[in-house]
């Protein structure tokens, strides 16, 4: 701790050495600094240099004298606290005694001085000052502590705050995102179909206010579980979000594209400058989608069915309008896949006519209200029948007798037809029986059934076995006839299901060949007996040459891969003479016979044969 200073202030050498010794020789003088000054200029100076606890000043001194000093000492306002004790050998009136006290001191001593006296009264104010500077150390302490603590507060502040700043960048982020989430498909970063609701609901209201137009175009994949199923999942997302760009690409910037879930996309397409706007737009959607798209190193080729709707005319709301396009996609795909169809209210009347259909369905088993027709197939070599097609027919309690195309659609929608498939089979076989036991000189060809995709998946290898042992025929009587097309979208599960019933002993055949592009190398791998050419190649033989071509190129391929080829739609005399060159080995048609009930089949069939006979012979 700093030392209390005392200053001593006299002109006179002895009495200034005298006043020193004995100042210096008290118990106390170690406590504290003692300065010295000879003048009251020099005493100022050091008044100024240092904080001093007392200040012992001599009165008479030549030039300032000791008053002169101590008023200009205390007339300073960082001095006029320091006390000062005169001590004179001269001035001992009263007079001056008093004047001495005017000037601020604290003590008037007389010379000689008693040494205690002078000793303790200075130890007074050494004892203050120690006291003093204790104080200002512990406020300096106090300042530095107070001055330690604001800096800590404010870093603590600082730190604080830049916390919170994080957290409302954080929670302004996780509510963007939660947002985003809330309006984006997280896949493809359209709008969702929440989204889409709120934006068409604007839409609507501001198209009715400005009297513009506006279309909805309802978008759906063809194919895509297939592609899906096929190459997994990660791909079937990687597609998606092609089809996103791809759609995007196609649509003004104004228009809103938004994903509703899975393979379903929707346009939105506001201020439209007439409804073949529309139109023109949905095509060239569907042109994007010719160019295959690039996915897990693969080429994929897929397309989209397209339903759109027209506000005000085909709904005023959200949900009428995306049901009104909803709908005509539906029907876009029945229709073609890949085609665009316009939303019109006779949609809506065949809609409420199949979903009665479907219902009807549920029962038509039950009631027992099917019936196989067959149709024969006449072997082109002996133009006897080389065996028989059997086609579904229900005789519906309502709308008479239906052939297949006008129920097997919605027996697929709902899942029907593989209950009514295993009701085809046994029903093939307990026919086949039937005419192997009738002893009418029927002859043991196979009966081909047509088979939907879901039974392939539905154990239908024991789904035949089962009617095959029941009946007692043998796997020789029936055949098996899947459309090219459908089969080949999941060819890899199909095939091997197949390979197991081909294993068996029955035959297959690929029906509508040539409108499923399959590749040779499929062909090859399917276990196949039989293609069927599709009859939209035999409508038109001998008009269009390249339907020729087509068969022609059919009947190489099949030959080459040691099938048999069957014409299907068969009507005329001229398309059986160019199948005839053409090398094709069965036919199947209106020309030789429309499918017919089992009883006029087997008419049909011994006339067929007989005639045969005679002009083979
Ligand atoms: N899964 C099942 N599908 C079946 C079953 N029975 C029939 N079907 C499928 O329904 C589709 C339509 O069949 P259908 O209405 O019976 O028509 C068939 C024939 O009647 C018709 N055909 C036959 N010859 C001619 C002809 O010369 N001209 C002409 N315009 N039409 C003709 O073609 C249909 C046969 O088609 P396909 O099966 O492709 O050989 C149809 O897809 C049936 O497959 C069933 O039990 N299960």
């Amino acid at each position: 701790m700093l030392k209390p200073k005392v200053l001593l202030v006299n002109d006179h050498p002895a009495s200034l050495l005298a006043l020193k010794t004995l100042l210096l020789s008290g118990p106390e003088s170690g406590e504290y600094e003692l300065i010295t000054a000879t003048s009251g200029a020099e005493a100022l100076r050091e008044v100024l240099r240092h904080r001093f606890a007392v200040i012992l000043l001599d009165i008479s001194m030549p030039g300032m004298d000791g008053f002169e000093t101590a008023e200009i000492i205390h007339s300073h306002f960082r001095l006029a606290s320091i006390p000062i004790i005169f001590i004179t050998a001269h001035y001992a009136d009263e007079l001056n005694r008093l004047k001495g006290y005017e000037q601020g001191a604290v003590d008037y001593l007389i010379t000689p001085v008693i040494p205690q006296v002078l000793r303790s009264k200075i130890s007074v104010f050494i004892e203050l000052a120690k006291k003093n500077i204790q104080l200002q150390s512990q406020k300096e302490a106090l300042a530095m502590r107070n001055r330690d603590l604001q800096i800590q507060q404010m870093e603590d502040l600082k730190r604080i705050n830049a916390t919170l700043e994080e957290e409302i960048i954080e929670r302004r982020q996780a509510e963007e995102r939660a947002h985003e989430l809330a309006i984006r498909d997280p896949l493809t970063g359209l709008m969702n179909r929440r989204s889409l609701a709120e934006h068409l609901e604007h839409a609507t209201v501001r198209a009715a206010r400005r009297g513009e137009l506006l279309a909805l175009l309802f978008l759906d994949m063809d194919r895509f579980k297939a592609i899906n199923d096929t190459l997994g999942h990660d791909a079937g997302d990687e597609l998606l979000c092609q089809v996103a760009r791809r759609i995007s690409a196609a649509v003004r910037e104004s228009d809103v594209v938004a994903r509703l879930g899975g393979d379903e996309f929707v346009v939105l397409m506001e201020d439209l400058p007439s409804y073949a706007a529309a139109s023109e737009v949905a095509r060239k959607i569907v042109k994007t989608y010719e160019e295959p798209f690039s996915v897990a190193s693969q080429n994929v080729n897929t397309s989209v069915s397209i339903g759109i709707s027209l506000f005000p005319q085909d709904g005023t709301s959200v949900n009428e309008l995306m049901r009104s396009a909803d709908l005509a996609m539906y029907h876009a795909k029945q229709e073609r896949r890949g085609s665009v169809q316009f939303f019109h209210e006779e949609l809506n009347a065949r809609m409420v006519e199949r979903s009665q259909l479907e219902q009807e369905l549920q029962h038509a088993l039950e009631n027992d209200e099917f019936e196989l027709y067959y149709q024969p197939k006449v072997d082109a070599a002996t133009g006897r029948v080389a065996g028989v097609e059997a086609l579904l027919r229900w005789h519906h309690p309502r709308l008479g007798l239906l052939s297949g195309g006008q129920f097997i659609p919605a027996a697929l929608d709902t899942g029907k037809v593989v209950p009514i498939g295993e009701w085809v089979i046994s029903a093939a076989c307990a026919q086949a029986k039937l005419w192997q036991e009738s002893g009418a000189g029927l002859p043991s060809i196979p009966i081909a059934v047509n088979i939907a995709i879901p039974q392939i998946y539905a154990n239908l290898p024991e789904v035949i076995d089962r009617a095959l042992r029941e009946y007692g025929v043998p796997p020789s009587s029936l055949q098996l006839e899947i459309t090219e097309s459908l089969l080949i979208e999941d060819i890899e599960r199909a095939t091997s299901v197949l390979r197991e019933i081909s294993e068996s002993g029955i035959t297959i055949a690929i029906d509508d060949f040539g409108t499923g592009y399959s590749s040779l190398s499929v062909l090859k791998t399917l276990p196949i007996d039989v293609l069927k050419i599709d009859q939209s190649f035999v409508r038109d033989l001998g008009k269009d040459l390249g339907d020729n071509a087509i068969v022609a190129a059919i009947v190489n391929m099949a030959r080459a891969l040691a099938l048999r080829v069957v014409a299907e739609g068969v009507e005329t005399q001229e398309q059986l003479n160019i199948l005839r060159q053409l090398g094709c080995d069965e036919h199947q048609g209106y020309f030789y016979s429309k499918p017919l009930p089992a009883a006029l089949v087997a008419e049909q069939l011994g006339r067929t044969n007989s005639t045969s006979s005679t002009s083979h012979a």
